[in-house]
């Protein structure tokens, strides 16, 4: 049984608390099927996220089964499903895909077999067997309804509840989805709620609540409906309800609503007498209640399959592929076109005085002219390398995780852990980054040979670009849209050309607080700092910004990947439901 007391929930504007749910007193039986309705923005929605625990109450209490949520702990994941108004499975995926992962995101299952029946069996429930092989994207709409509550019912949930899961679909569609629903709750004694604001097809439910303004205005059989609010059809609710305030159809709904519970209780007598409603049993008192729980999958079980689900995607997403696959081929044969000016040879100054002074002047200003040109053309293509590195790691992460916000939330309510999620983001990000680095370092030095140390030159690579990617990955798990994401990243690269100082060397009072937050910086003094005595004096004669010791770079690059991790995970941690 699941019963609400006299539950709110408030949200504080201009100092003042504003309830959107009103000391809402319901009890809902097991194997109940209750609609909640009500003129747009009466709180429908809010009520649901306040059942499920997304919204904390600010009065009132809940209980499940008699246990106080609020007091004993909250639903188990495995026990209540949320089907929210937008889809929660990927485009590129198939139904049976779909299904597969979020069986096992949320349930242990001891071997294949049972993974296998529990998807044989939610597929026959939701009748999406005949189309279990086709992507997601080509799905109708009432089809990714079906998907929906598919992803829900892996873990056998005792508590269903539907937001909106009917609206948009044409009349027969959205017939078979409340029938579905109805379904549904005669299986296992599951109670099912579900948020709509049409009134048709009313009579398959148990039980309609009616809100209005955030508060009850009815909760009764829906044959009741037309009397209690005295109209001739349900279509003229609305209209009815707008006729006098809330708190006028509340205080005389309290005077009435012992009535109407009676009559649902009847009516739940009768069908469980005719055998049309079948309730399991409540376990018994040496049966503890939580063996009946399907228990969750392991750490290990969430990331091998979230990291391959995302290589999947990103496979099957031809857009993605092509643009690595030319940002990759592209940025080092940039680089590479302008690889020859570097390659220039550094004269040394001659030690031998010559009785000319002129000639000796001259030969010293050719030497110095030929040195600044090597030199900065080797100091701009070691830029150039770190800075489209920096570019490629906002593109590899900026909308990684803000472009699947709204699904990972609702995965994250299921019980996937944010260390998995997190830890199969690093996984898949460092494939990227190690392919994406190593590739233009090798490819560039192929054409035209770093005149130093090339290991240490190609781990500054690596690093920048994976410092980049774990600032924009934060970046993307605290931003509340992809876009914001994508655009705070943009401009974070690039600031990173000009404020490194390789081009222009900035004003003292600036680069004391600017250097330690720029990767590039760090990359190419580190870079620089690898060449060749006589290449990197070569740099040094050209530029004005002072480098830093290489262990220096090391550390601030390694800093830089630290702390943006620690930010992408308290992002990812923290609720961002809309
Ligand atoms: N977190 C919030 N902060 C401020 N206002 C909110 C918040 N959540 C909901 N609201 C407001 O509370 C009211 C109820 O919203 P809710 O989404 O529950 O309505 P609804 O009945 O589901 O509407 P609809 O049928 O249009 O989906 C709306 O006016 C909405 O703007």
């Amino acid at each position: 049984m699941l019963e609400l007391k006299e539950v709110s929930f408030a949200i504080r504007k201009d100092g003042e608390d504003v309830p959107l749910v009103d000391r809402v007193s319901i009890r809902v039986p097991k194997g109940h099927f209750m609609a909640i309705v009500g003129p747009s923005g009466c709180g429908k929605t809010t009520l649901l996220k306040t059942i499920a625990g997304l919204n904390p109450e600010s009065g009132g209490a809940l209980f499940w089964d008699g246990r106080d949520l609020s007091k004993e702990g909250d639903f188990s994941p495995s026990e209540i499903g949320y089907v929210p108004q937008f889809s929660i499975a990927y485009d590129p995926l198939t139904v049976d895909e779909s299904v597969e992962a979020a069986t096992r995101l949320r349930v242990r299952c001891e071997d294949t077999e049972e993974l296998d029946q529990r998807i044989d069996r939610v597929l026959e429930e939701t009748g999406l067997r005949p189309i279990s092989d086709r992507r997601v994207k080509v799905l109708s709409g009432g089809q990714k309804r079906r998907l929906g509550l598919a992803m829900e019912l892996v873990s056998d949930p005792k508590l269903l509840l539907c937001d909106e899961v009917t609206s948009g679909l044409d009349p027969r569609s959205e017939r078979e989805i409340v029938r579905l629903m109805y379904d549904l709750s005669r299986k296992d004694g599951r109670i099912v709620l579900s948020v709509t604001h049409s009134l048709a097809h009313l009579e398959l439910y148990d039980s309609i609540l009616v809100l209005h303004e955030g508060r009850v205005a009815f909760h009764g059989p829906p044959d009741q409906m037309t009397h209690y609010f005295s109209v001739n059809d349900t279509e003229e609710i609305y209209p009815r309800l707008a006729t006098q305030p809330s708190e006028r159809w509340h205080s005389s709904w309290q005077k009435h609503s012992e009535s109407y519970q009676k009559m649902m209780d009847k009516n739940r007598a009768r069908l469980m007498n005719t055998g049309e409603l079948i309730v399991p049993a409540a376990p018994g008192a040496d049966e503890p209640a939580e063996s009946k729980d399907v228990a969750l999958p392991g750490f290990f079980t969430q990331f091998a399959t979230l990291l391959s689900r995302r290589w999947r995607i990103f496979f099957r997403d031809r857009g993605q592929v092509f643009l690595q696959l030319a940002i990759i081929l592209i940025f080092p044969v940039l680089v590479t076109i302008f690889s020859e000016k570097a390659s220039g040879n550094i004269r040394r100054f001659s030690d031998t005085r010559s009785d000319d002074l002129m000639a000796e002047i001259q030969e010293q200003q050719s030497v110095r002219s030929d040195q600044a040109k090597v030199g900065s053309a080797i100091s701009g293509i070691i830029m150039f390398q770190v800075v489209l590195l920096s570019l490629m790691g906002s593109n590899n992460s900026a909308r990684e995780i803000a472009g699947e916000r709204p699904i990972y939330e609702k995965e994250k309510f299921g019980g996937l852990r944010p260390s998995a999620y997190l830890t199969s983001k690093v996984a898949f990000l460092a494939c990227l980054v190690i392919g994406q680095s190593l590739w233009m370092a090798f490819f560039v030095n192929f054409f035209g040979t770093f005149r130093g140390d090339f290991i240490q030159h190609a781990g500054f690579l690596l690093l920048v670009n994976a410092a980049m990617t774990a600032i924009c990955l934060a970046v993307s798990s605290l931003m509340r849209t992809a876009e914001q994401a994508s655009l705070l990243s943009i401009y974070l690269v690039g600031f990173q050309l000009p404020l490194s100082g390789a081009v222009l060397a900035l004003p003292e009072s600036v680069e004391i607080f600017t250097r330690p937050f720029i990767s590039a910086y760090w990359a190419w003094s580190g870079s620089v700092e690898a060449l060749q005595t006589q290449v990197h004096d070569a740099v040094k004669s050209v530029i004005d910004t002072s480098l830093s010791a290489q262990e220096a770079c090391l550390y601030a690059l390694g800093a830089h990947i630290v702390v943006a991790l620690i930010a992408t995970w308290a992002g990812a941690r923290r609720p961002q439901w809309d």
